[in-house]
């Protein structure tokens, strides 16, 4: 998967050479690159910035230096068209199932914006020729859109082949399609049996793996009922039975 990140910040982004990113990287499974925005505004201050139009407080990004940037990049593959991610609070949310959807994407571009956003100017000329998704990755405000990509690009390029050991393997994420959606993982151990007075529940040292997948399915129903309730509703009640349902 090729990613493109395009951004007045670029340092931001030095964590994606860590970790499990950064390997994936190292072993080409995953092919990120990074543009200074700036580098496409051609004024003396390198202006990639201005007061929005009708007023109001704070500044929008102007359209000169992204719509530059951006043709940039797409010139990289003319026979390809990344998908575009824009960072925003005003987007649709941001889930795992999003995740796995551009997991499967080969090229994906993100333009996270810093100020009041980018002129819309913007999207809509891409709009118009390529998939152009806005999207929000919580109910909060962040300073730029930065923070957001670091987020979604762990999110999905962990789902990549060969990026988690088949020791840890995503498809028994909390919220994955399959048995785990709409339920918060349980609680997890691991030695020793015993630290400063707390032991490990029994039916974990019990090997009897029908009863511990019992167990964890318990914890799990358990605990997004504590935390995220609406999930509870959200549960198709065929993948309920007659135990889950005492619980
Ligand atoms: N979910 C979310 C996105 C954002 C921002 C994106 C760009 C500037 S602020 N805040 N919260």
């Amino acid at each position: 998967m090729r990613v493109d990140v395009i951004s007045i910040f670029p340092e931001y982004f030095a964590p994606l050479d860590v970790s499990l990113i950064g390997k994936a990287r190292e072993r080409g499974i995953l092919d990120i690159h990074l543009h200074q925005l700036r580098d496409w505004a051609h004024d003396v201050h390198r202006t990639v910035d201005d007061t929005p139009y009708g007023g109001g407080p704070g500044m929008v990004m102007k359209p000169e230096p992204w719509g530059e940037a951006i043709d940039t990049v797409l010139a990289a593959d003319p026979a390809a068209q990344p998908r575009i991610i824009v960072p925003t609070p005003s987007g649709v949310p941001f889930t795992q199932k999003l995740a796995m959807e551009y997991a499967a994407e080969p090229w994906l571009l993100f333009t996270p914006a810093r100020y009041e956003g980018i002129d819309s100017r913007v999207m809509a000329e891409y709009g118009s020729r390529m998939r152009v998704d806005e999207v929000s990755v919580g109910d909060y405000v962040l300073a730029g859109g930065e923070v957001a990509v670091l987020v979604m690009v762990e999110a999905v390029g962990r789902l990549l082949p060969g990026v988690l050991g088949n020791a840890n393997s995503a498809v028994d994420d909390s919220f994955a399609p399959g048995a785990m959606e709409n339920l918060l993982e349980g609680p997890v151990y691991t030695k020793p049996p015993e630290w400063r007075g707390h032991e490990v529940p029994e039916i974990l040292l019990s090997g009897h793996h029908g009863k511990i997948a019992r167990w964890r399915r318990d914890e799990a129903l358990r605990r997004t009922a504590r935390n995220r309730l609406e999930l509870l509703a959200a549960l198709d009640p065929e993948t309920l039975d007659k135990h889950d349902r005492k619980l």
